[in-house]
């Protein structure tokens, strides 16, 4: 490539929360390495997803709302790309808007973090279990069912904070986000995906930009990892026709193993009394026809009835002016 393609300045947008700087920050330092010339300046954005914290996501009307202000500054040339944590990134993209690349995936799985107890086996009977997934409540549920969930919300240090000052006697968060910021030692417990299925793109990041942006999106390649993109897309596809958004229950996992994606899927009802898991594995090549093809055959399996009624008792979404 030739250096005249590259822009002089690349402005990365992102959320504000330690969690968010961090990741924008590890794109930023790549970017820097493959690209000396070429200035990167982070842009930190509060989004609606991150001021309205006294309500459990699953009723603030799913995932757009960590990203739309986000890709308002994309479309406004107020910044060239953004930084997602994948889970947090719709199942379709908006119109205009594509992924350049998924990066390396950090451990998808989920973390148990306790002061008193060293696993989840351990809690006693009423034991509180902070979390406000609904893919984590209904797997304690279903797994655990003499424990109490309760939400928690906030930021990775808020919910830690809420942690130590007793008011659980554990909770439950994504081992990458306590990795990436250095707290790997509040792990008390890594979950196995037996244990606590994943969620969908959980652990990888996305570099989203404006469609029309070919010398982005051509720039972003270097980062661009494709065992993990397959994975994610895998997952996706599968959420996907699943209707899948923070609203229901479900979690989806796929991992490569001497050259062989297995997908991992659940759909639960939110108190855990149904669960509905399926798998396949196949090439990794072919993860997004897995993907629709294990929600089929977990919605012929139950899934379509645990879904039809979570969407009778759904709130709209809601909108942004
Ligand atoms: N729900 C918010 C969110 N979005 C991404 C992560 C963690 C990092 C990742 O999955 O890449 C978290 C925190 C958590 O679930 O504990």
């Amino acid at each position: 490539m030739s250096n005249s393609s590259i822009p002089a300045k690349i402005i990365i947008a992102t959320r504000e929360s330690a969690l968010a700087l961090w990741q924008a920050n590890f794109i930023r330092e790549r970017l820097s390495k493959l690209y000396p010339q070429t200035e990167f300046n982070i842009f930190g954005m509060t989004t609606r997803g991150d001021q309205i914290l006294d309500m459990s996501l699953s009723k603030i009307g799913g995932k757009g709302l960590f990203i739309k202000e986000l890709e308002q500054a994309l479309e406004n040339n107020c910044a060239d790309i953004a930084v997602h944590s994948m889970k947090d990134v719709p199942m379709d993209m908006p119109e205009g808007f594509v992924l350049a690349a998924i990066a390396e995936r950090e451990d998808p799985r989920d973390a148990f973090v306790s002061n008193q107890y060293a696993s989840l086996s351990e809690l006693p009977s009423g034991g509180v279990v902070g979390t406000s997934s609904l893919r984590r409540e209904s797997q304690l549920r279903a797994r655990f069912p003499h424990l109490q969930v309760k939400p928690l919300r906030g930021n990775v240090q808020t919910r830690l904070r809420k942690l130590d000052d007793g008011q659980f006697a554990a909770i439950i968060l994504a081992a990458a986000g306590l990795k990436r910021l250095g707290l790997a030692d509040r792990i008390t417990a890594l979950l196995s995906p037996e244990l606590s299925l994943p969620a969908v793109g959980q652990g990888a990041l996305g570099i989203e930009c404006r469609a029309d942006r070919a010398d982005l999106i051509k720039l972003m390649q270097p980062l661009h990892h494709p065992e993990t993109a397959q994975c994610v897309e895998a997952e996706r596809a599968m959420s996907r026709a699943l209707g899948g958004s923070c609203q229901v229950p479900l979690g989806g996992f796929a991992e490569i193993t001497a050259g062989v994606l297995r997908l991992r899927g659940f759909v639960a009802s939110p108190d855990g009394t149904r669960m509905i898991s399926n798998e396949l594995s196949g090439e990794p090549e072919a993860g997004t026809g897995m993907g629709a093809q294990l929600a089929r055959n977990l919605k012929e399996q139950g899934a379509a009835e645990i879904l039809a009624a979570l969407e009778s008792t759904m709130v709209a979404p809601v909108s942004h002016p």
